[in-house]
């Protein structure tokens, strides 16, 4: 049994969906179809998620809510009427999203979740009945009801353990099972969202639950490219990369697939296969537990933006047992995750994304300051991470200073590195400014 994912621009319109019909039809082991919500139709294009965020911030804001509500319909209706499918579907979607409304809980951030999940939960009603009507046995399904349970963090929920078991049932059905992605319910019965592109992270959790063969996860390019194709013109395609690889790639900044969706597949160890719906032929990017990859090579390298660094000097930091401990004490008390830490004899980073910090960064300083009385301390802001990533890295000697040449040769200036920290990957951070350039150095550096 193979359990396929198509993303938001697999399902945007009714081509598109027809395509997606022709290739679960094509393979009789296709049989858990996981889609999301209509995603971009061309470039300039408004994901159904992003309508109907808007829409709930409109509700939530107490203003005329009607022109958001139509949009989001319409884009629906447009679907509807290329398919040819019975009117009815428009007017049970308009009464769903009236009734998230009305019945809307006080919890502001479970109330958009609501919003948010319709988006999939929508699609996959049109889906099932498009796959019907083209005489393909298929069968909605709703995640709630089939036991896809979610923790209670709305907008970032993580799946509960018990899913697994309460979703394995799921391949004794007959038909071709459609479901949506980026959702479950919480204990409580509440709608619950996985974080924005988490209809990866439902497939993944499915296919392990029914133990598939293979994780097919359908997009909009062949393959993985071992830069992002939106900066690099025509990067290497990657045929074959681990799971550790594609982990570390799509944590920062690899748009393709959701760095979360890899824990469920490594578990269970499902090959994830990445494949183009506009070229269903092309081999794609196919992820595994282990290669053996080339001495010294790199896969690939990633970037992403929105990361600060909290630096301190303290002389004879060394020597204070427990200072690391209580710097990471004050960011777990203010909820504030980090990402990396290199430290010195003296000095300790922190890196941690921009957006955790919000409104709590003067509580941080002053709680650094008064409880680690540390000679400087400092938060930087506008900084990038620039990821490095390849399982041949490891024991290489000299990968570190071919990065730091190119960089060198480029003017980008490092702010910090971390190697050593994990044996298949190095991390530069740089100035968002240098971001590109960054990229584009080490691109040359590494493939030519
Ligand atoms: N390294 C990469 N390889 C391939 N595509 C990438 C990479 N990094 C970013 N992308 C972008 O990811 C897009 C596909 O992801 P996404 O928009 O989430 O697709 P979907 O609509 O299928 O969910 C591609 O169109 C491409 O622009
Ligand atoms: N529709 C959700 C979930 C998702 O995974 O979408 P996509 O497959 O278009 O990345 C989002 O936009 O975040």
């Amino acid at each position: 049994m193979k359990v396929v994912k198509f993303g938001g621009s697999s399902v945007a319109n009714a081509e598109q969906i027809s395509k997606i019909i022709d290739i679960v039809v094509s393979d009789a082991d296709r049989r858990m179809v996981v889609v999301s919500a209509p995603g971009k139709r061309f470039s300039e294009d408004t994901k159904v998620t992003d309508l109907l965020i808007a829409l709930g911030e409109t509700v939530l804001a107490g203003d005329d809510y009607e022109p958001a509500l139509e949009e989001v319909v319409g884009r629906y209706g447009e679907i509807r009427q290329e398919l040819d499918l019975p009117e009815t579907i428009i007017q049970t979607i308009r009464a769903d999203l009236q009734g998230r409304i009305e019945n809307r809980s006080s919890n502001d951030l479970q109330f958009m979740d609501t919003m948010k999940a319709s988006g999939e939960d929508n699609n996959a009603k049109i889906i099932a009945e498009a796959f019907i009507k083209k005489g393909c046995p298929a069968k909605y399904v709703n995640p709630g009801a089939a036991g896809m349970l979610l923790s209670d963090e709305f907008g970032n929920a993580e799946v509960l353990p018990e899913s697994f078991e309460n979703l394995a049932k799921l391949k004794y059905e007959a038909e071709i099972i459609i479901f949506p992605g980026f959702f479950g319910c919480t204990k409580s019965g509440e709608v619950a969202t996985f974080p924005r592109g988490g209809s990866d992270i439902t497939g993944a959790i499915l296919a392990a639950a029914v133990k598939a063969e293979v994780y097919e996860n359908f997009t909009d390019v062949d393959s993985v490219c071992a830069m992002d194709p939106r900066i690099i013109d025509n990067p290497p395609a990657i045929d074959c990369m681990t799971y550790r690889e594609m982990r570390e790639l799509a944590y920062a900044g690899f748009g393709v697939f959701h760095d979360e969706a890899i824990i469920p597949a490594v578990h269970a160890e499902i090959p994830i296969c990445i494949k183009n719906t506009n070229n269903p032929s092309a081999p794609g990017t196919m992820v595994v537990p282990s290669r053996k990859p080339e001495l010294g090579s790199v896969v690939g390298i990633s970037s992403a933006d929105g990361f600060s660094a909290i630096y301190i000097d303290k002389y004879m930091m060394n020597r204070e047992v427990g200072f690391g401990r209580r710097l990471l004490q004050i960011l777990e008390d203010e909820g504030i995750p980090f990402e990396h830490t290199p430290s010195g004899i003296d000095n300790m980073s922190v890196i941690l994304r921009t957006s955790t910090l919000s409104d709590k960064e003067a509580a941080v300083l002053s709680r650094i300051e008064n409880e680690l009385d540390p000679d400087k301390v400092v938060i930087d802001h506008g900084l990038s991470l620039v990821m490095v990533v390849g399982e041949g890295m490891h024991y290489t000697p000299g990968m570190a200073a071919k990065a730091t040449e190119a960089f060198h040769a480029s003017g980008v200036n490092l702010e910090m590195i971390n190697q050593g920290a994990s044996e298949i990957s190095m991390m530069f951070a740089v100035k968002d400014t240098d971001r590109i350039i960054a990229i584009r150095s080490l691109g040359a550096a590494f493939f030519g």
